[in-house]
C-alpha cells in the first residue's frame, strides 16, 4: 500500500533516503513536525520506484562510510536530474557533491559536536535566520570544492564548505546535522526547505497517522484473531487501540503479571485500559515462571534475554486459551501486536548499522523461535509522537500522560540476582519515592524515576543507637524528550529528604539513598 503519489493526495511527500544513518528516524521525525509526510527509503533503490511514490521532495541522511572508497553508497543514479527538490545532509552532502563533480576529501579537520558556523543570510535555506550560528557536527571527511554551479552559504573554522546551494536546481547541502535538537536552528532550516523551496503542505496530521496505521493493521491482519501484549504503560495502550479501531473484537489484550510490577500495578491495568477502550483483557498470572526462570541470572542482558522469551511463552499459552474459548478448535493466533517504538529499536542494534546497548525485552530479547507474525504500529514513532495518536484517539490523559515503565519490570532495577524478597524491598521503596513525586507535583516534569536497589552491595549505618548493615537504593530522576536522550532531574531537595527519610525509616533493609546525577549520554536511564 502506498498512500502518497495521488496528486490530488491531501498532504504531500518527502522521501529520506537512508545512508545507513544514527539520525533517519530522527529526519523522518522533523518533517513529521513539520505536518509533512515523511518515508524513509534505502539508497540502494531506484529512482524510478521513488518517484513512483510521488514525492514532493528528497532528503538525502548521513551515513558512516566515506565517498571515495570502495563500494560506498552512492546517490540513487539518476535522482539529481528529476528536478526533485532535493537536500542532502553529512554523507548525503559529501554524496551529491562528488555525484555532481565537486570534491569530497579527508582533509584531517574533524567536527564532532558543537560547532560555531557562519551562514550565509542571503541563503535561501538560511534566510531570516542568524549568520552565526550553534550547529551539531560529526564527520571527518569534507568538500572541498563545490560542484559547478553552486555557491558556498556556509563555513565553520575547519570547514570551509560547510553548505552549498544551487537553489535554481532545488539542490541544497549542509555538513552539519539539522535535524538534531542542539543544532539551534535546526527546524527552521527544515522549515525553509519544505515549504520555501519544496512548497510542502503543512497538513499531514496525527489523524493521518492513525488512519494509516489502521489501514496498514487491517491490510497485514485481515479477518485472523490477533493477541495484544498490554502492559499498563502509554505505548501497548495506544498500539492496542489502534488495533482495535482497526479489528474490532477480533483482538484480546493479554496482561502478563511476572512479579515483577509495582505496587498497585494489575489492578490499574484491569481497571483503566477496559473502562478506556472497552477491550477484552486477559490476565495471565505468570509470576512462578518468571521467577524460576531468573533464579541465579545476573547479567543484565542475560535477564533480558529470559525475560523476553517467557513473555513470548506466555502469549504462547495465551493464544491457544483464545483459540479454546472462542470454541473454534484448529484456529491459530498467528499475530502479537507489541507497543515497540523506534528507542526500542535502535537501542537493541536494529538501526541500519547501529550499535547495541541493552536488548529491550521486545525487540534485541525476542526468542529465536518466536512463530508470531509482530504488529507493531508504533515502531518508526518516538514516545512524544505516541502520546499524540494516544490523545488523537481519545485514551484519558492518565494513560497518554504515564510515566515509562521498562517491560522487564524491577527485574532490571536490581542489581544482582532477582529474588522474591528484593523484590518486595525494591517494590516499597518505589511506591514511596512515587507517591512523594506526584505529591509534589512533578509527575510532568519528570519523565520518569527508577529506583534501583544495589542488592549485591551493603553499607553500614546506625540506626536506633545500634548498627545497620543494609543496602543502598539509588533515585534515578531524568527528564527527557524522547527516552534516546536524557539529564538528570533537579528534585527539589526537600522532596528529595522526604523521599530519604521515608525510604530508610519505612523500609527497613534500606538504610541509605543515593542520587544519580549522569545525564544520558553516558549512562542510560535504568541501571541494566
Ligand atoms: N506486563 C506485560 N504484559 C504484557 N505485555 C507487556 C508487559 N510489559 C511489556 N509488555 C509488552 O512489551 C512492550 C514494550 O514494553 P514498554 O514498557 O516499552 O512499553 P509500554 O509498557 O507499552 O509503555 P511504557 O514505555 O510507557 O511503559 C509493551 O508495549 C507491551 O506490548
Ligand atoms: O519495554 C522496555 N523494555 C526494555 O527492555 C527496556 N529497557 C529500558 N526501557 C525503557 O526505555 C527507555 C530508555 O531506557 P534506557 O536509557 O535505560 O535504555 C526508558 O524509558 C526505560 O525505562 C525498556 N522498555
Ligand atoms: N555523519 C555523517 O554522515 C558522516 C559522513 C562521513 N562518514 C564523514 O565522516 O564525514
Ligand atoms: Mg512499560
Amino acid at each position: 500500500m502506498s498512500l502518497a503519489g495521488a496528486a490530488d493526495s491531501t498532504f504531500d511527500t518527502v522521501l529520506v533516503v537512508d545512508f545507513g544513518a544514527q539520525y533517519a528516524q530522527l529526519i523522518a521525525r522533523r518533517v513529521r513536525e513539520c505536518h509533512v509526510h515523511s518515508e524513509i527509503v534505502p539508497s540502494t533503490m531506484p529512482v524510478e520506484e521513488m518517484l513512483a511514490k510521488g514525492p514532493k521532495a528528497i532528503i538525502l541522511s548521513g551515513g558512516p562510510a566515506s565517498v571515495y572508497t570502495e563500494g560506498a553508497p552512492q546517490a540513487p543514479r539518476g535522482l539529481f536530474e528529476t528536478g526533485l527538490p532535493t537536500f542532502g545532509i553529512c554523507y548525503g552532502f559529501q554524496a551529491m557533491v562528488r555525484d555532481l563533480g565537486g570534491t569530497v576529501a579527508r582533509t584531517g579537520s574533524s567536527e564532532f559536536g558543537r560547532t560555531a558556523a557562519e551562514l550565509g543570510t542571503d541563503s535561501v535555506l538560511f534566510s531570516g535566520l542568524p549568520a552565526a550560528q550553534s550547529v551539531w557536527m560529526s564527520h571527518g571527511d569534507s568538500v572541498t570544492e563545490p560542484p559547478e554551479g553552486f555557491h558556498t552559504t556556509g563555513s565553520t573554522a575547519g570547514t570551509p564548505v560547510a553548505a552549498v546551494e544551487a537553489p535554481e536546481r532545488g539542490l541544497f547541502g549542509v555538513q552539519f546535522h539539522p535535524e538534531v535538537l542542539h543544532t539551534e536552528h535546526g527546524q527552521d532550516v527544515m522549515r525553509r526547505f519544505l515549504y520555501d523551496v519544496a512548497g510542502c503542505r503543512p497538513t499531514w496530521t496525527m489523524l493521518n497517522i492513525v488512519e494509516e496505521q489502521v489501514e496498514r493493521i487491517r491490510a497485514q491482519v485481515g479477518g485472523k484473531r490477533v493477541i495484544c501484549g498490554l502492559s499498563g504503560g502509554v505505548d501497548s495502550a495506544v498500539a492496542g487501540a489502534l488495533v482495535q479501531r482497526a479489528v474490532g473484537d477480533q483482538l484480546t489484550c493479554v496482561f502478563v503479571d511476572h512479579g515483577l510490577l509495582r505496587s498497585g500495578e494489575a489492578e490499574q491495568v484491569e481497571k483503566d485500559f477496559v473502562a478506556a477502550t472497552g477491550a477484552t483483557l486477559k490476565v495471565v498470572d505468570a509470576q512462578d515462571q518468571f521467577l524460576t526462570a531468573l533464579a541465579g541470572v545476573h547479567d543484565p542482558e542475560e535477564k533480558r534475554g529470559v525475560i523476553g522469551r517467557e513473555f513470548i511463552r506466555v502469549f504462547e499459552r495465551a493464544a491457544r486459551e483464545v483459540v479454546a474459548e472462542s470454541g473454534r478448535a484448529g484456529e491459530e493466533v498467528r499475530y502479537l501486536v507489541q507497543g515497540t517504538l523506534y528507542p526500542d529499536v535502535v537501542e537493541s542494534g536494529g538501526g541500519s548499522g547501529t550499535a547495541n546497548i541493552k536488548s529491550h525485552h521486545n525487540v534485541g530479547g525476542l526468542p529465536e523461535d518466536l512463530r508470531f507474525t509482530l504488529v507493531e504500529p508504533l515502531r518508526e514513532l518516538f514516545k512524544d509522537e505516541v502520546r499524540k495518536v494516544g490523545e488523537e484517539l481519545g485514551l484519558p490523559a492518565e494513560m497518554v500522560w504515564r510515566q515509562p515503565f521498562p517491560g522487564p519490570g524491577l527485574a532490571i532495577r536490581i542489581i544482582g540476582d532477582v529474588t522474591r524478597e528484593r523484590l518486595e524491598v525494591l517494590r516499597a521503596a518505589d511506591a514511596i519515592a512515587r507517591e512523594e513525586l506526584s505529591r509534589a507535583g512533578l509527575d510532568r516534569d519528570i519523565w520518569q524515576c527508577p529506583v534501583v536497589l544495589l542488592a549485591d552491595v551493603r553499607s553500614v549505618g546506625v540506626q536506633g543507637d545500634g548498627r545497620s548493615y543494609g543496602h543502598p537504593v539509588v533515585l534515578r530522576p531524568v527528564s527527557s524528550e524522547d527516552a534516546m536522550t536524557a539529564d538528570w532531574s533537579r528534585v527539589p531537595h526537600e522532596v528529595l529528604a522526604t523521599i530519604s527519610n521515608r525510604i530508610t525509616n519505612e523500609v527497613r533493609e534500606i538504610n541509605r539513598v543515593t542520587l544519580d546525577v549522569t545525564s544520558k549520554p553516558p549512562g542510560t536511564i535504568e541501571w541494566e
